[in-house]
């Protein structure tokens, strides 16, 4: 007879489930949730879709945030995909994100541009927000660029600043979540994975160069950023917080594709735009909003694009 388990259910069979399948078996026991569309060949199904759609064969990827996905209109001989239309895909809902996946050439380089990404806070879970990045690698990506918009904390920080994220806290890993929970793909990369020096040193110095050579270093800062679950902007109380741990900017994305394109052997690349002062005063009427994130990121855009253009050609040469 089975074992009876919590609240007189049936308990799961463990021994059973730790042999052939198991972990996903037992990820949905536990969870209630099914990791049914992380099979590997569905993902293979969605790379292959891409692929057969384009002449296109690049080895760089952007991921744009908010109010970035312009960049990707700059690409020649493009091909797009709504991502309705990528079998197994997730849909984009946010404002200020296009939801397609772009392929084409950016200064004469083959890239692929994520126009619009998924967030948790949109209710998906976080190996499906960061799914495309594995399709991605399924395509011949290795190097990934990953674009955000977020609130400054540093207090020296101002609007339109471009921070180079250097390092970050993985909020949700702390409360025992993570795009690699659940069963592991090998064929993708290790179970346990090391996370410092996840933003690429040589990666950053290229992208420092490239500023430099546009005359951005002015804007240009180097921090650490944190992602929330979001939707909700933060309180004061939390924003003092995430200052006494170190951290330069604040936002609602980044982490869990950082995590996965680690997890598959990507170089990373990834910076935030300052689209808005953290609030860390009670004495104050100003609230954060969407509308003004987007507003900045229009603001930037030229010279966002360029910095992008320039890294991208960085990259391809090295
Ligand atoms: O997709 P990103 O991280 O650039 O978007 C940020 C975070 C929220 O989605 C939104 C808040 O305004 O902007
Ligand atoms: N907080 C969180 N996410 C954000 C912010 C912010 O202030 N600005 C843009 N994305």
């Amino acid at each position: 007879m089975a074992p009876t388990g919590i609240n007189g259910r049936e308990a799961p069979d463990v021994q059973a489930l730790a042999s052939g399948g198991g972990f996903m078996c037992l990820e949905q026991t536990v969870t209630g949730t099914s990791d049914h569309d992380f099979r590997y060949e569905l993902l293979e199904e969605s790379a292959q879709f891409l692929l057969d759609g384009t002449k296109h064969r690049p080895n760089i990827a952007i991921i744009c945030g908010s109010g970035l996905g312009s960049l990707a209109t700059e690409l020649e001989e493009r091909d797009e995909f709504p991502y309705e239309t990528v079998p197994h895909f997730p849909v984009s809902t946010v404002t200020g994100h296009a939801g397609k996946m772009v392929l084409g050439l950016l200064s004469g380089i083959p890239v692929m541009c994520m126009q619009g990404r998924f967030h948790a806070y949109e209710g998906y879970p976080l190996w499906k927000v960061s799914m495309p990045v594995r399709v991605m690698k399924l395509m011949g990506i290795e190097q990934i660029i990953v674009t955000n918009a977020a609130g400054g904390l540093n207090e020296k920080y101002n609007v339109g600043d471009i921070m180079f994220i250097k390092d970050h806290i993985n909020m949700q890993g702390f409360a025992g979540d993570s795009p690699l929970r659940g069963r592991n793909e090998e064929r993708f990369g290790p179970r346990f994975l090391c996370m410092n020096n996840a933003y690429d040193k040589e990666l950053r110095s290229l992208a420092r160069e490239a500023a430099q050579q546009l005359g951005l270093m002015d804007i240009v800062k180097e921090g650490v950023y944190v992602m929330l679950g979001g939707p909700t902007y933060e309180t004061v109380a939390e924003l003092r917080l995430l200052s006494i741990l170190g951290v330069d900017a604040v936002g609602m994305s980044t982490v869990p594709e950082v995590i996965v394109a680690r997890h598959c052997g990507m170089k990373v690349f990834a910076f935030s735009l300052i689209t808005n002062k953290c609030i860390t005063d009670y004495e104050t009427d100003l609230e954060p909003n969407h509308a003004e994130v987007i507003e900045a990121a229009n603001a930037r855009q030229k010279d966002l694009k360029e910095l992008v253009k320039k890294i991208v050609s960085k990259m391809a040469a090295k």
